[in-house]
């Protein structure tokens, strides 16, 4: 009978601490369709003040913020959005910005860094002059982190690039910022900075920061009026949400500090699983705290085998096809948790590769049972 168990599956699987289960029990709350719940009040003000944007709005779910997001800015039948084709808008949200939108996707490739090249976004904005064929332009998304491509940090510069280039053409800059605390941290980079060039941006509390629900965008205050009126037609006005949003600010205050260490157990995870043979890890690309983990063509196993292999033991991941699987750190994963993942991964795969091991930063000792 398994004892134990690690769910790797995503961070958006974490409990509610102590901290928050606190605050929600003590939380001050009102009507928030009514826009005076004082919680909800400063969880956004804090967000908006942490992504140095005029105003914040929370949200239900990442989901709900992507999808008003693009509503508002591309408010015009007929409006186009270029977006990565690996990109969790396009590939997870059901199509939501067509489907309930009503705006054209205009995919371009996601290169292995969660980027897009300046030139291919160039390119693939519709020359105004074509209106009678055409869609309009009227939006460009980031992801950052860029989740699909194993949680890589999008730079400040990149993003200040492509968002002088949206100005150029006349157009919106929205960035999915699900885990752009993950990628401050990783990069070093103050949020703030991260996202100086757009437009609006989606901050997910219930992904790294271990809130139980919730996500605020953040923008210009005139964005913000338009996106509170669409969430309410979507059906998102939420009365005494105070009580979701006192948990999200003990996240927001709580966890940022913890992100750091997901990203080093990450890591260590990486090296490990890569020593494996019959795993394939890139390691130099584990940035922050999501690990996909390629398995080999000689391997026995396919991903949905091996996943259940781990399910017997209690090690709970995500499978992407059939040789690849996905792997979430999270505040609630422990270093005794890494290293059982580990032995379990290596009782799937007995024996190790034989290069050398890579080395592992000083200190961070990595004993596989
Ligand atoms: C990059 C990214 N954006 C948006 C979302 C959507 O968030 P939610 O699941 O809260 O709708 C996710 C989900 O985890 C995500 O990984
Ligand atoms: C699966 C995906 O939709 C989710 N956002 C996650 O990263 O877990």
């Amino acid at each position: 009978m398994v004892t134990r168990r690690v769910d790797l599956r995503s961070d958006t699987v974490t409990k509610p601490t102590e901290a928050m289960r606190a605050a929600m029990a003590t939380a001050e709350v009102d009507d928030d369709v009514l826009g005076v719940d004082p919680a909800a009040f400063r969880l956004e003000s804090e967000v908006a003040e942490v992504t140095g944007k005029e105003a914040g709005l929370f949200v239900s779910s990442g989901t709900m913020g992507n999808l008003i997001s693009v509503l508002v800015h591309c408010d015009t039948r007929g409006s186009e959005v270029i977006l990565g084709d690996d990109s969790h808008i396009h590939i997870y949200e059901n199509g939501g910005v067509s489907t309930i939108g009503g705006v054209h996707p205009r995919p371009v490739k996601n290169n292995e860094d969660g980027t897009m090249d300046i030139g291919s976004i160039e390119a693939a904005i519709r020359d105004p002059r074509g209106e009678l064929l055409y869609p309009t332009t009227r939006l460009i998304c980031l992801e950052n982190s860029h989740a699909n491509s194993g949680g890589r940090c999008l730079s400040a510069e990149y993003t200040d690039r492509v968002g002088k280039l949206a100005k150029k053409h006349g157009l919106k800059l929205h960035i999915d910022g699900a885990r752009i605390f993950n990628a401050s941290v990783a990069l070093g980079v103050p949020v703030n900075r991260l996202v100086q060039a757009a437009d609006s941006v989606s901050v997910c509390l219930s992904k790294g920061l271990g809130a139980p629900v919730g996500s605020v965008i953040v923008g210009s205050k005139s964005f913000i009026a338009k996106a509170r009126i669409l969430r309410k037609t979507l059906g998102g006005g939420m009365r005494q949400v105070g009580f979701i949003c006192a948990a999200a600010f003990v996240a927001l205050k709580e966890n940022i500090e913890k992100l750091e260490g997901d990203h080093k157990k990450a890591k260590i995870l990486a090296e490990g699983l890569n020593q494996i043979k019959g795993l394939r890890v890139d390691v130099a690309a584990v940035e922050t705290n999501i690990i996909n983990v390629e398995i080999g063509e000689d391997s026995k196993f396919t991903a949905e085998q091996l996943y259940k292999n781990l399910e017997e033991h209690g090690v709970l991941v995500m499978t992407k096809g059939q040789s690849r699987m996905r792997i979430v750190l999270h505040h609630q994963i422990s270093s005794s948790d890494v290293q059982y993942t580990l032995s379990c991964f290596q009782q799937a795969f007995p024996g190790c590769k034989k290069k050398t091991a890579t080395k592992l930063e000083a200190g961070t000792p990595l004993t596989i049972r």
